[in-house]
């Protein structure tokens, strides 16, 4: 009764929004019947002239130009079927003590592309979260394996001793101190924080003048080694002599340094790769249940959102299923005109909550909290030895650990120098050779979105996800903003997400029996959208070219088809725009996704697709 009447979390159901969705499902989708029907009965007309004919090929490529758009609206319909929103109530959980630890995986690649003083920011953010310390470890895979990083791991730790006990001292709600200070954020009246908070910004200045200076220093750091190197895992310890940090004596979340091996001959598997060492890292030290993934320019922005997810991972009705909570990705370097949709609102404003209604949203990348069992698949349990072995390698201490769930190894600071070397192994690049980790455990290999294909082969499961959407922002990261960063991550999203659906789980030939129809509709969609291009590349040639040489292709304006035709056109327009205002933005915004989506289709979706095919034939590598 009690759980009854004081849930976690609620999942709230709008009925307008499903009412309008579905009566603009039924209306658009008549008109779009009697379209096809038109251009269907040209082809059966007696006076349709031969195959070959330039009217019949024009009318032919319109055709499937038609149909196409017609399809990928029908699997977009799946999005809009039951849109639903969560709230989650964290001060309803259980006392700290009865909390499950949290390991928190960030990923950095390349300290001159991602500077350090913005990844130790991240870092930073993420020891601070409202969470039991003693319940929260901190791991970094350092990709690029840089001196830099390492000392700048060093340098967060002990700033951090200094600005955690500061943030939860004063209740501050940024606890990421780039952010804190930029903003000035102002929270409290009470007596000491004005000096307190000077005496912190000096000491974080302090923090990012040592970081520079030794980039500074160290400037000429070969870069050769970036593909070639052993593995390197440190514990980080406090080295601070400041004497507030000696007298205040509070416990620190674990901070841990991971560099992967890499060697040229070797695939490294990009993200996924080091996702899945850090599992094995973490889970032979801390081996929480739960495991929150960042990526290195994505800080946390509100302190609450270990326990708001735990609200979700901890409700047993949603618990057993239950696989990651994903939270937006939000960004703060939008501008008011946000003339490339960099913000990307479609996926996190509409498509991410109509999915949840279903089986639950896509990982996206990062901001999300994944149970460490549903990585795993199998049940532990029942399986001997050797077919553990088989699957996750060759480590005695990674399998014993399987079985513990929740167990930090408390030795883990006293025989810190044994249990490195240990787990060095677990980060080594042949580790992984003739086990199943990026195929049937982690994250999965073979597309270079990641989080896209591993969350299909979640749901494909069985697992559900949940999106969670507070209206403060819990991440906060940096969008690209200039087209020719844009126009480079998109063409890799494309590429990825259609190798996907040119893979053997292509989602609709797999998806189907694995999960309901609806859900395998939207990976579908999402999986050959970039096929937008096709019918768009169409739409933009051959009509202009059949109005140049007297050729029609369209009904005459008197006609009554026509208005059909009109009828469409306006229908798909407004319904766009209504879902743009509804959620709360300007009719520029509408104007803005509008000429973005044409890019991108004859643009990134085109290289994508061009790219996946490439690889899919072995043409490229
Ligand atoms: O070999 C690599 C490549 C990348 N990264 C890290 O992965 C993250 C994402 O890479 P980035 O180059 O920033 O890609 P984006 O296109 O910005 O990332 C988006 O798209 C990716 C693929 O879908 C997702 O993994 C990300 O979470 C999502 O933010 C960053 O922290 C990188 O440091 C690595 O650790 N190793
Ligand atoms: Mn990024």
């Amino acid at each position: 009764m009690e759980h009854r009447s004081h849930p976690l979390n609620l999942c709230h159901v709008d009925p307008k929004l499903i009412a309008v969705n579905r009566a603009h499902m039924l209306i658009h989708g008549a008109a779009l019947l009697i379209l096809i029907h038109y251009r269907a009965s040209f082809f059966f007309a007696e006076e349709a002239s031969s195959p070959g004919q330039p009217t019949t090929l024009a009318w032919l490529i319109i055709f499937l130009g038609e149909l196409t758009l017609s399809l990928t609206w029908l699997l977009y319909q799946a999005f809009r079927w039951r849109p639903v929103s969560r709230t989650a109530f964290p001060e309803r959980l259980p006392g700290d003590g009865e909390l499950p630890s949290i390991d928190v995986l960030v990923c950095t690649a390349d300290p001159d592309k991602e500077p350090t003083v913005a990844v130790m920011n991240t870092v930073i953010s993420a020891m601070a979260l409202d969470y039991p310390p003693e319940k929260l470890h901190v791991y970094l895979s350092d990709d690029g394996s840089s001196l830099l990083t390492l000392h700048g791991m060093r340098e967060a730790y002990d700033f951090a001793r200094r600005w955690s006990p500061f943030c939860k001292r004063y209740g501050l709600k940024t606890r990421c101190p780039k952010a804190y200070f930029m903003d000035n954020e102002d929270v409290s009246a009470s007596v000491g924080y004005e000096s307190e908070k000077e005496e912190v910004k000096e000491k974080y200045e302090l923090f990012e003048a040592h970081i520079n200076g030794y980039r500074n220093r160290n400037y000429g750091e070969s870069r050769d080694g970036r593909l070639d190197h052993p593995s390197t895992i440190e514990v980080i310890h406090g080295n601070s002599s400041d004497e507030v940090v000696q007298a205040d004596q509070q416990q620190m979340p674990l901070l841990v340094y991971v560099s992967r091996e890499k060697r040229p001959s070797y695939p490294h598997n990009f993200k996924a790769g080091a996702l899945n060492v850090l599992l094995r890292v973490s889970g032979v030290i801390s081996n929480s249940p739960y495991v929150l993934v960042l990526d290195c320019d994505m800080y946390c922005n509100d302190p609450s959102s270990a326990r708001r997810a735990i609200c979700f991972h901890l409700d047993p009705t949603l618990s057993p299923s239950l696989s990651f909570v994903q939270f937006p990705q939000s960004f703060h370097n939008i501008s008011k005109n946000d003339i490339y949709d960099s913000k990307h609102r479609s996926p996190f404003g509409i498509l991410w909550c109509g999915m949840d209604g279903l089986q639950g949203p896509l990982i996206s990348g990062t901001g999300f909290y994944v149970k460490r069992e549903s990585l795993y698949s199998k049940p532990m349990q029942e399986a001997n030895l050797m077919d553990l072995k088989a699957i996750f390698g060759h480590s005695n201490e990674f399998i014993k650990h399987l079985h513990w769930s929740d167990k930090l190894n408390k030795n883990i600071l006293s025989e810190l120098g044994a249990v490195c070397r240990d787990t060095e192994h677990l980060a080594s690049c042949h580790y992984e050779n003739g086990t199943k980790w990026g195929q049937e455990v982690g994250f999965k290999y073979g597309s270079v979105t990641e989080d896209f294909f591993t969350s299909f082969a979640l749901h494909c499961k069985g697992w559900k996800s949940v999106y969670c959407c507070p209206s403060r922002p819990q991440f906060l990261g940096a969008s690209t903003t200039n087209l020719n960063d844009l126009l480079v991550q998109i063409t890799r999203w494309s590429s990825g997400w259609a190798q996907v659906g040119f893979s053997r789980f292509s989602p609709p030939i797999y998806g189907p029996w694995r999960m309901s129809i609806l859900q395998s509709m939207c990976y579908t969609e999402l999986a050959f959208f970039p096929l937008y291009c096709l019918p768009l590349c169409c739409l933009a040639t051959i009509p202009q070219i059949c109005l140049f040489n007297g050729v029609p292709i369209y009904p005459e304006v008197s006609s009554s088809l026509f208005l059909v035709y009109c009828f469409v056109f306006l229908s798909s327009l407004s319904k766009h725009l209504y879902e743009v205002v509804v959620s709360g933005h300007s009719v520029r915004t509408f104007i803005n996704e509008q000429r973005i989506w044409m890019i991108h289709s004859v643009t990134t979706y085109l290289y994508g697709s061009i790219n996946a095919v490439l690889t899919k034939t072995g043409v490229r590598r």
